[in-house]
């Protein structure tokens, strides 16, 4: 694995378009913090046009954060479309768990293999199969209490699996990495973890999985910690946030970002 700045330089020089399909609350939280990363976001998840626009995209995400019967329809031909074509797909399960339509949404996207899957601890327990205390989009779990669900989604579905909060844990079932950065503000944001999401994808094209997930966590966490010294509140984090992540410089970032083998 290289350091994580060679991943953000890899990113910005390919200028990825990123197709998302995801929740309303995200949508432009979302494109913002992938433009300020460096990135090309398109909001694109009709079922008219979801796998068409998969032809053209060079990673997607599938979000089911405000699902819908049309967009689940959507959400498995875009990922079909970009898996049949050997290109990444992010999954983040918001909410796994809470109502039966999300189980069995999850359930119809589990097996087209996502490339990666980003959750927060109780996501990832739920699509495990696991109860535990997630409130909604919120985590009531800590990221520990997930390790063992994210090693068997990851061996189950040959996923790289990151479970985020305090100190992400990232796995491809056989090799694990914590990543401490981050700060404790960023859940008081809504939709940062819907916007992680794309971040990763974007960092996942033409790259190693394990090792652009990695990357892209070092990196986001980085830029929340820089934001969070000049911050007054969730408000002005979030102007400083798209700062920090439009400055941070490679060369910064592996001077910063804190990963460790499991
Ligand atoms: N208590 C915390 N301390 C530091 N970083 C955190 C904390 N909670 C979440 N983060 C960071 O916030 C980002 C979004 O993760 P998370 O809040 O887990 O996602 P979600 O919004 O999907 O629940 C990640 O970069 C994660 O590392
Ligand atoms: C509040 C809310 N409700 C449905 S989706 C959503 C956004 C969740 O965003 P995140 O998982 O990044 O906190
Ligand atoms: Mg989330």
């Amino acid at each position: 694995m290289e350091k994580p700045g060679h991943y953000l330089t890899a990113m910005r020089a390919a200028a990825p378009l990123v197709q998302n399909i995801t929740n309303y609350v995200s949508m432009n939280v979302m494109a913002n913090v992938m433009l300020a990363a460096g990135a090309s976001p398109a909001m694109a998840h009709a079922r008219e046009e979801a796998a068409e626009f998969a032809e053209i995209a060079q990673a997607l995400t599938i979000n089911i954060g405000t699902p819908d019967s049309d967009c689940g329809d959507a959400m498995a031909a875009a990922a079909q479309a970009t898996g049949r074509l050997g290109k990444p797909w992010v999954f983040d399960p918001v909410a796994a768990g809470a109502t039966r339509f999300r189980v069995t949404l999850a359930d119809k996207l589990l097996p087209l293999k996502p490339t990666i899957i980003r959750g927060n601890a109780s996501e990832i327990m739920a699509l495990a199969g696991q109860s535990g205390a997630g409130r909604g989009a919120d985590a009531g779990d800590p990221v520990a209490a997930a390790q063992d669900a994210a090693r068997a989604l990851a061996t189950q579905y040959g996923s790289v699996v990151a479970v985020t909060g305090p100190v992400d844990f990232v796995t491809d079932g056989t090799q694990s990495y914590g990543i401490a950065n981050g700060e404790a503000i960023m859940p008081k944001v809504t939709a940062l973890g819907c916007a992680l999401t794309g971040v990763v994808a974007a960092f996942a094209v033409d790259q190693p999985p394990l090792a652009a997930t990695v990357a892209a966590l070092a990196y986001y966490g980085t830029a929340g910690e820089i934001a969070a010294e000049v911050c007054q509140g969730p408000g002005s984090f979030q102007m400083h946030f798209l700062d920090a992540l439009y400055n941070l410089t490679p060369e910064q970032l592996d001077s910063t970002a804190k990963i460790t083998a499991i």
